[in-house]
């Protein structure tokens, strides 16, 4: 399939180094797949140490005068950057659907989320305060904020668009440079990102973006060079662990934005057919492949048969295809190793003793689809109870009590999003005070947007993106104290 654009220079296939497009020192290239068709998209740079450190050098300097701009001159500058976006839109999408696999209307979607970052930091960045701390005699204390410094980022396939603006817009409204390492499988919708930054009026070395197949190289550059002040990175909690052991040696601060087990909690007093379209949504956005995904269905004994055959009708109403079809409703999971890791989950979870209601197998489209999936008869001890599935496969487990519900909840080292279905009041504050997450969903599973703190507890992760809280992770405070008032 041909990729037709509006505009074919957003089409980008090198790295972007300190403001100019640039090959990999060796040369080297790696493959970008359509997991739709299994057809090569294109051969991109790939770069290594050399070329990171020589971002992370021109980040450095680029630093300096921009930390010392205005603040609304940088807010004018990411207010531009956003309007490209949006008027890019139908490329952007092209581009994310081809290399991701997402339906068309879910990279637009994506894309307007990515945008809403750099319109709300664009404004938070100008609203950066201080504090005149109590002061006595002859010393009067203030409080300051000032940008982290260079910031060194990575970000995973899923959403190659989202997460990355969510993590350079506040970076660079906070007066930061920030040098990003997108995934291998989906690093076309960076660079047209940063090729928009460029047109936007970005100065040279801010934002640099560093596509490589050789990821623990760049990466160990960026949690070993001591300019780099922060590390932000969105991916799997294995991955977040590695990184930050090796931030460990130069002390950098880090965000980690790490995998999810989100339990989907229906009581028997919820509305069903409410509870059944918010599950659907969380469940099968991205075909199962969103840290935030329903990755366990807790539903009620009492509804439990009712949930289920509801729930199963409107899965058996998905239209599996490729991005760009129309009637598509859902898209292939992102490669054939995905696929590989879904179905294995699946086939032991029925070596367990799972009923498979609907799915249960590779599609029949080929390449990398998965059939939507429904498994009933498991339980806690099984191992799906506990693996990030990150596909369209719905475990629904049963429970008797609300006590139990928290508990099996709760049963996990991850902590990101919950969400929960009730009419009852006490229950809604009960349940959400005694479950272990960063975000809880009451009777609503799309939670997600640029005014919203989002980020987990234990081991999805620290730190928050979004919302009035986000600068914090881009901002160190310093004390300053005046003696000699009275002199
Ligand atoms: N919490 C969130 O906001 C959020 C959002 C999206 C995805 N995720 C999580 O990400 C995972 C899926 O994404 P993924 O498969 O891309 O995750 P991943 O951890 O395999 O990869 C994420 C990024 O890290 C890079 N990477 C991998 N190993 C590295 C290393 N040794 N050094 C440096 N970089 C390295 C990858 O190239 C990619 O760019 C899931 O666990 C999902 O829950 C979390
Ligand atoms: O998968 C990760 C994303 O953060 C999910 S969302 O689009 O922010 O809801």
């Amino acid at each position: 399939m041909k990729l037709e654009l509006k505009d074919s220079s957003l089409l980008k296939t090198q790295a972007f180094i300190d403001g100019q497009w640039v090959d990999g020192d060796a040369g080297e290239t790696f493959t970008v797949m359509n997991p739709a068709t299994g057809d090569a998209i294109a051969e991109v740079a790939s770069v290594g140490q050399a070329e990171t450190a020589r971002a992370i050098a021109a980040a450095d300097s680029a630093m300096l005068e921009w930390k010392a701009l205005p603040a609304g001159q940088r807010s004018e500058i990411l207010e531009r950057w956003h309007a490209l976006i949006i008027e890019n839109i139908d490329d952007l999408a092209a581009i994310m659907t081809l290399e991701q696999g997402k339906p068309v209307f879910e990279s637009k979607g994506e894309v307007m989320y990515g945008a809403s970052y750099l319109k709300w930091f664009a404004e938070e960045g100008k609203r950066v305060y201080g504090d005149v701390l109590p002061s006595a005699n002859d010393r009067r204390s203030i409080v300051i904020k000032q940008p982290v410094g260079v910031v060194a980022a990575i970000t995973p396939w899923n959403f190659p668009n989202a997460m990355i603006t969510r993590k350079a817009a506040p970076a660079l409204a906070a007066g930061c440079a920030i040098v990003l390492k997108p995934a291998a499988e989906t690093p076309l919708s960076a660079l047209s990102l940063v090729e928009l930054a460029n047109r936007a009026g970005l100065p040279a070395g801010l934002f640099s973006v560093l596509p490589s197949s050789q990821s623990s190289k760049v990466g160990g550059e960026m949690t070993s060079n001591p300019v780099v002040k922060k590390l932000t990175f969105t991916g799997s909690t294995p991955v977040g662990k590695l990184l930050m052991k090796q931030c460990a040696d130069t002390v950098k601060r880090t965000s980690m934005e790490l995998g999810g087990n989100a339990p989907v909690i229906i009581f028997d007093d919820a509305d069903l057919d409410l509870a059944v379209k918010g599950a659907l949504v969380s469940k099968y956005r991205n075909s199962g492949q969103t840290c935030i995904c329903a990755n366990r269905l807790l539903v009620q004994e009492g509804i439990y048969d009712a949930f289920v055959e509801k729930f199963a009708a409107a899965v058996n109403d998905f239209r599996l295809g490729l991005g760009f079809d129309a009637d598509t409703t859902h898209g292939p999971v992102v490669s054939k190793k995905a696929l590989g890791d879904i179905d294995n989950i699946v086939q032991n979870a029925v070596k367990q003793g799972a009923n498979v209601v609907t799915g249960g197998k590779p599609s029949d489209l080929g390449n990398c689809f998965y059939e939507p999936t429904i498994l009933t008869n498991v339980d806690d001890n099984m191992s799906i109870f506990s693996e990030e599935i990150f596909g369209p496969v719905a475990p629904v487990f049963k429970f008797s009590s609300e006590e139990q519900a928290i508990s099996m909840a709760n049963d996990t080292e991850f902590g990101l999003a919950a969400y929960l279905y009730t009419e009852n009041v006490g229950r809604i504050w009960r349940v959400s005070e005694g479950i272990e997450y960063g975000m809880v969903g009451v009777n609503e599973t799309a939670i997600s947007s640029e005014v919203i703190p989002f980020g987990g507890v234990k081991e999805s992760g620290q730190g928050r993106e979004g919302s009035k809280y986000g600068l914090d992770d881009y901002l160190e405070t310093k004390y300053i104290c005046i003696g000699g008032i009275q002199r």
